[in-house]
Order: C-alpha cells, then sequence, then structure tokens
C-alpha cells in the first residue's frame, strides 16, 4: 500500500518513523510518503493561503496550490488512489472506514490548516473520477488536519496483511470484527496494591476463560457503549458464541 500525505508541517508526520508503521516503512510494506505543500508555491513567501470570500474570521488554503500539489501525488502509479481530506466537517471515522480504506491500493491524505482548504479541491476531484473521502475523527476540533491523518493512518496500516504478528488478535481487540469492546487484560503479578487477577483467567481452562472474556466483551460494551450494542448484527453474535 501507498500512502501520501500533504501538509505545510510535513515534521508533525515525524511519528511516522516509529514503531510498526516505521518498520513497514523499513520493510517496504508500506509505501509511505510526506510532502510539504510549500514546495507548490511559486511566490517568495510560499504563500498557500488567502482570505475567505464573503469576508468573516481566519484564512483559507488556496485550491491553486492544492491542484498542483495533488495532481502531481495522486498522478502517478498505483492507478487508482483515494484522496482523504480530515475535516471537523466530515463523516465520523471508525473501525469499518479504517477496514475500508486498508484495502484501497493509494490513499492521499490532504492535511488542512487555518479555516481548512477551498471546496472546490474535493469538489475537483470528486468530478475527475477520484474517490473522496472526507473524515473526521470525532467530535472536537483540532487545529489541522495532521494529527487526524495520524491516528486514521495508524489505524489504517495496522491492518495491512503482515502489519501485525498474529491477525488473531485482530478480532477480539475493541471495534474488531465481533463489534464489541475488548474484555479486560491482566498479567502478572497475580496480586498487585491488594488486587487480585480474576480467578478464571489463573484456572488453565480455556474454555471457561473463552467465556469469561466473552461475557465481560458483552458486559463492558453494554455498560459503555449501549449504541454498540444495539447495532450488533444478530449473525455476529452466533458466530462469536454471544448472549446478551
Ligand atoms: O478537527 B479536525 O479533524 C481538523 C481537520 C482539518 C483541519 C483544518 C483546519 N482545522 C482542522 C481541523
Amino acid at each position: 500500500m501507498r500512502i501520501d500525505v500533504v501538509t505545510i508541517f510535513p515534521d508533525y508526520l515525524a511519528a511516522l518513523d516509529l514503531s510498526l508503521v516505521g518498520k513497514a516503512r523499513r520493510t517496504g510494506l508500506l509505501d509511505l510518503r510526506v510532502h510539504d505543500l510549500r514546495d507548490w508555491t511559486t511566490d517568495r513567501h510560499r504563500t498557500v493561503d488567502d482570505t475567505p470570500f464573503g469576508g468573516g474570521a481566519g484564512m483559507v488554503m488556496r485550491p491553486d496550490i492544492w491542484g498542483r500539489a495533488l495532481d502531481d501525488v495522486l498522478g502517478g502509479p498505483p492507478a487508482q488512489s483515494r484522496l482523504v481530506v480530515p475535516t471537523p466537517s466530515g463523516e465520523v471515522f471508525t473501525q469499518r472506514h479504517a477496514e475500508a480504506l486498508a484495502g484501497e491500493e493509494h490513499l492521499v491524505f490532504a492535511c488542512g490548516r487555518y479555516e481548512g482548504i477551498d471546496a472546490r479541491v474535493a469538489e475537483h476531484y470528486r468530478a475527475a473520477g477520484v474517490p473522496v473521502s472526507e473524515l473526521s475523527i470525532g467530535d472536537y476540533v483540532l487545529n489541522g488536519g495532521e494529527v487526524a491523518a495520524l491516528v486514521m493512518i495508524e489505524a489504517v496500516a495496522r491492518l495491512v496483511p503482515g502489519m501485525v504478528g498474529n491477525p488473531e488478535s485482530l478480532v477480539e481487540e475493541s471495534h474488531g470484527a465481533a463489534g464489541l469492546l475488548e474484555y479486560p487484560v491482566y498479567t502478572k503479578p497475580p496480586e498487585w496494591a491488594g488486587l487480585e487477577v480474576p480467578e478464571v483467567l489463573l484456572s488453565g481452562h480455556h474454555g471457561r476463560v473463552e467465556r469469561w472474556r466473552r461475557d465481560e466483551a458483552i458486559t463492558r460494551t453494554s455498560a459503555r457503549r449501549p449504541d454498540m450494542i444495539e447495532a450488533l448484527d444478530p449473525a455476529t453474535l452466533d458466530k462469536h458464541d454471544l448472549r446478551l
């Protein structure tokens, strides 16, 4: 998979050189490139923004600069690319979006700043046949798209085959295939701060451990995210032998 990120703060994406994503880049599993939008400016001050039509506070990022950058980044291989625009006015990004994006050959993240990117940029590429996803990572507002891009890239990259050691672990994690929050986890020491590990986890009885974990996932999800319980597909409940 190839991922390009266009931003006026390339250093913000330095975290993608670390940990699993960094290793995937070094081993060639992930072709991730970060670009400075100002490289496509032509004036001495490397200007990327201007005042908003219609008035109002703040500045808007210019479509001509973004157009030159995205034409270059979208223009090469692979043939089919998806443009992802982090924005507080977008659809809320979920694990389902991560799964869908992980199936793409090429993602291009356009990280806005100021009051955002001129709306004609997304409109132009949609009209040109480029799939465009305008996505928010939650109901709060950041100062730009870089942090949102980091969140989405990590959520997507970890689903790329070969990224995580044990793909089975992706099924049981929160928001995974079972559609539930993950059960509580414990490790040594068996007693800490006067608190003990649930006895069933020390029993060595795998069937009992599995049932306990499924029950805990249901209990936790019911308490914290009743909306997820409502959304559960009955077939999922059967598939994972879950009982509400
Ligand atoms: O909250 B966000 O996800 C977000 C995304 C992009 C821009 C651009 C300017 N402010 C932004 C906020």
